[in-house]
């Protein structure tokens, strides 16, 4: 008791602590902290400049802080005279004035936008240069000794002591173009550049003007010829004066004339005008980590950000104490050892473990006692126990001793309670963690559906699948948030997942254009397996594309913002597909279903899809091979015979399980006896209410969407094509008076193919309507006498 009393507290933390990360994300929180954070800067912005007229007659005071009868001059009282002495007399001087000033940004930050990613950068170099400033102002303090407060007048003290008074000097000055060249990223060139734009123009001036002096000094000729020229005595003039209006019809001549022998001065007066070199401005960080250090990580779970996973109250208690009945043990103990001995099998040692449903006995045989003559005993055991449910384990794995497995007279229910609120569970980092139930050693079993990677679950009716559906998916539900799975239900008895429906927004994938997202009938199975293959298909293109790969190393990737969404990017979200009855879809659709099945459980591992499926019925024709050889995780409850057994876990002993979720376990080489964890329908539906009355998605996750390849195709199918079927398929359809392939499917008991080849083959014979999409054709004949009319008229 006291033990899970402690398991339930250390739990507990996470929580809060989650609590209170979500506390500082709300944005109310955010808004008064940021407000509060201004209006403090504020309140110590004036306090010091107070403090620089009030500060000597204040200062004396500060030592009787407490006493009523003194007051102070600073216009914020004592608290705001005792800060300001603190940050200027005591601290940084002047340059203190940074703390208030940077305390407003970072408050109007915080209140504004939530964040202080862009803040944080001016708090490292504002509290650099108020260093900086207090030092230099330490050559001051004669003057003033506030300047530099004490802290800059004792730094520049003891700097002086080792560089000199000069040498200081030089350092600060060596820092102060230090930051200003890191800070605004000046360097030589950009000084240079500022600087040839203006000498590059007066040059241009110059040289014209020179130029022209030339001509019009030197050459008589053109001078002579030209007619509409002010000349000008260039001694007289300076070259300011001598402006360009002036000039221009000389140049005008320049250009105009052909003449060889005026060459030599046109290639003197035409300039060259170089265009000016532009360094293109390069940034220090790339694009994904400078919009990681703007906006942070992307976060998936923003959208629903206020979303709060299902509280530990929704789970029940159930009275879960192990009584460990010594009489029971002894009694047991002595019919094993007995038993033995009569097969002349002596014991050196036995053990036992108590746990929910059994009692372990660890038997260590005497030397020379051949294992398999033990496990030759198991029904004789289990008739001297009178006990169903004897499960032999020779030997144990990794152990060295023989198991002995017997029921316990009075089982104990493992709760959904006890194993969600595990610390195993609950610190687990798993991508998709499953707490299934507890081992025998009343350890919490958690396993991690990503890594199984599909788990085939089996076992005969009323013995606990749908309990262990539901444990897997409330599992999943207490730990994973909805942006991070969600769910496609199949469920053709229609009744046992209806509850999930409350989160379709939340959890739930479905087809577009579907209403319901839970999947109960046969057609619709088909199209979104198919769909799921075409998701995992573009999921394996977006993969290929980010060059990762698995989905983790991508998701990761897309919340280091590597990946553009503007290229179809996006967060992907684990897909688990959970099939209920599946030998039902098996015995209806065959190859159609079988097929997308083994694709997936092939290749969906590292994409993210993942298959659980359940069967009541075990056998080879619905567990195919290729289906068993991709699901390496195998759950079995209680089954009705060895074969069955055989052929869910390669191994007996399902057969041998007392029913009630007791279960065995094999994630692929081991087989673990577990007691699977009980969460009955209230539970399921208090956690789908709790989930279900949060906001939402405004849809559920859309998978693509995919339209069975067989309907509404190929209309013009030749008479002497026509199925044999043909006419039942007609009158079954114009009985019912509704078009559907799955009406044939039920009545005369045919494939899904065939069922939509014979729509094909009504449709073109006129007894149906057109495909419209998910509502059922229209029949165009309305009644049997119609419809023989039809058929013998096509005679
Ligand atoms: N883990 C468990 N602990 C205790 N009792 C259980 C457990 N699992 C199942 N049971 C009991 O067995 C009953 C039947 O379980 P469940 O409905 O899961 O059977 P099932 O295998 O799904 O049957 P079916 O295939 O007919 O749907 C439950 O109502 C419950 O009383």
């Amino acid at each position: 008791m006291a033990k899970k009393k402690k398991t339930i507290t250390k739990t507990a933390r996470k929580p809060i602590f989650q609590g209170t990360k979500s506390f500082f994300k709300n944005r109310q929180t955010q808004t008064i902290i940021g407000l509060f954070i201004a209006l403090f800067a504020i309140f110590l912005f004036i306090s010091f400049v107070s403090f620089l007229f009030s500060w000597q007659q204040d200062q004396s005071q500060l030592s009787n802080f407490g006493d009523k009868n003194i007051s102070v001059k600073n216009l914020l009282g004592k608290i705001g005279a005792s800060i300001s002495n603190f940050f200027i007399y005591d601290g940084f001087g002047v340059s203190s004035f940074y703390v208030p000033i940077l305390l407003f940004f970072s408050g109007i930050s915080i209140f504004l936008k939530g964040s202080l990613i862009k803040v944080r950068k001016y708090w490292a170099w504002g509290i650099l240069a108020m260093i900086w400033l207090s030092i230099v102002l330490g050559f001051f303090s004669a003057q003033n000794s506030l300047l530099p407060g004490i802290i800059g007048y004792e730094l520049n003290n003891y700097l002086q002591q080792f560089l000199g008074k000069t040498g200081l000097i030089l350092s600060l000055l060596f820092l102060l173009i230090s930051y200003i060249v890191i800070r605004f990223k000046f360097t030589p060139e950009k000084i240079q550049s500022l600087i040839p734009e203006k000498k590059h123009t007066d040059g241009v001036e110059k040289q014209l003007t020179d130029s022209d002096i030339e001509k019009l000094t030197s050459n008589e000729n053109i001078e002579s010829s030209t007619t509409n020229v002010n000349l000008v005595e260039p001694q007289t003039k300076s070259d300011f004066e001598l402006s360009l209006n002036n000039l221009e019809p000389t140049i005008k001549k320049h250009l105009t004339s052909n003449s060889s022998t005026k060459n030599d001065e046109t290639h003197g007066a035409v300039e060259i005008d170089v265009e000016k070199i532009v360094e293109e401005k390069h940034v220090e960080e790339n694009l994904s980590s400078k919009l990681v250090k703007d906006f942070g990580e992307f976060d998936p779970t923003l959208e629903l950000s206020e979303f709060k996973f299902p509280t530990l109250n929704l789970l029940r208690d159930y009275n879960e104490s192990i009584s460990v009945d010594q009489e029971e043990l002894e009694a047991h103990k002595n019919r094993i050892v007995e038993t033995l001995n009569n097969y002349n099998i002596g014991i050196a040692r036995i053990k036992a473990t108590v746990g929910p449903t059994v009692t372990l006995y660890e038997i260590v045989p005497d030397a020379g006692i051949r294992i398999s003559k033990i496990k030759n005993l198991e029904d004789d055991i289990a008739l001297s126990l009178s006990a169903m449910g004897i499960r032999i384990i020779a030997p144990i794995p990794g152990k060295g001793t023989i198991g002995i497995e017997v029921p316990n007279k009075k089982a104990t229910m493992v709760s959904m309670k006890s194993v969600i609120s595990s610390t195993k569970f609950q610190n687990s980092e798993m991508e998709l963690p499953i707490a299934l139930g507890k081992t025998i050693s009343n350890e919490t079993f958690v396993v991690d559906l990503a890594k199984m990677p599909h788990l085939l679950m089996a076992g005969a009716t009323g013995q606990g699948k749908s309990v262990g559906l539901n444990a897997v998916l409330t599992s999943l539900l207490y730990k994973k948030h909805p942006a991070e799975v969600k769910f496609v239900l199949v469920d053709p008895k229609k009744v046992e997942l209806t509850l999930f429906n409350k989160i379709e927004r939340h959890y739930l994938a479905k087809l577009p254009d579907t209403d319901e997202a839970i999947i109960t009938d046969t057609t619709k199975v088909i199209n979104t397996l198919n769909s799921l293959c075409i998701e995992m298909d573009n999921r394996y293109d977006l993969l290929k594309d980010a060059m990762v790969r698995n989905i983790k190393e991508y998701n990761v990737k897309f919340k280091a913002r590597k990946l553009n969404p503007e290229n179809g990017h996006k967060f992907l979200p684990y897909i688990v597909l959970v099939i209920d009855e599946f030998a039902d879809l098996i015995m209806t659709a065959g190859k159609e279903v079988e097929t997308p099945i083994a694709r997936l459980a092939q290749l969906a591992r590292a994409i993210g899809i993942h298959l659980i499926v359940a069967t009541q019925r075990p056998s080879v024709n619905v567990i195919t091979g290729i289906i068993k050889a991709n699901f390496p995780a195998r759950a079995a409850f209680r089954v009705t015979s060895k074969i069955d057994s055989r052929t869910i876990l390669d191994a007996s002993g399902a057969d041998q399980l007392i029913g009630k979720g007791d279960m065995l376990f094999s994630g692929g080489n081991d087989v673990i006896r577990l007691q699977c964890a009980f969460v009955d329908t209230p539970e399921v539906e208090k956690i789908t209410d709790f989930i279900g009355s949060q906001r939402a998605y405004a849809n559920a996750y859309l998978l693509p969407e995919y339209s069975g390849e067989e309907v509404g195709t190929s209309l013009d199918i030749d008479i002497s094509e026509r199925d044999v079927l043909f006419r039942d398929a007609a009158l079954v359809i114009v009985h019912a008076q509704q078009g559907s392939a799955s009406l044939l499917q039920r009545k005369l008991k045919l494939g899904y193919n065939r069922a939509g080849r014979l729509i094909d083959q009504l449709e073109a014979a006129g007894i149906v309507g057109q495909f419209e999409g998910s509502k059922a054709r229209q029949v165009l004949v309305p009644d049997e006498m119609a419809l023989n009319l039809l058929l013998d008229g096509e005679k």
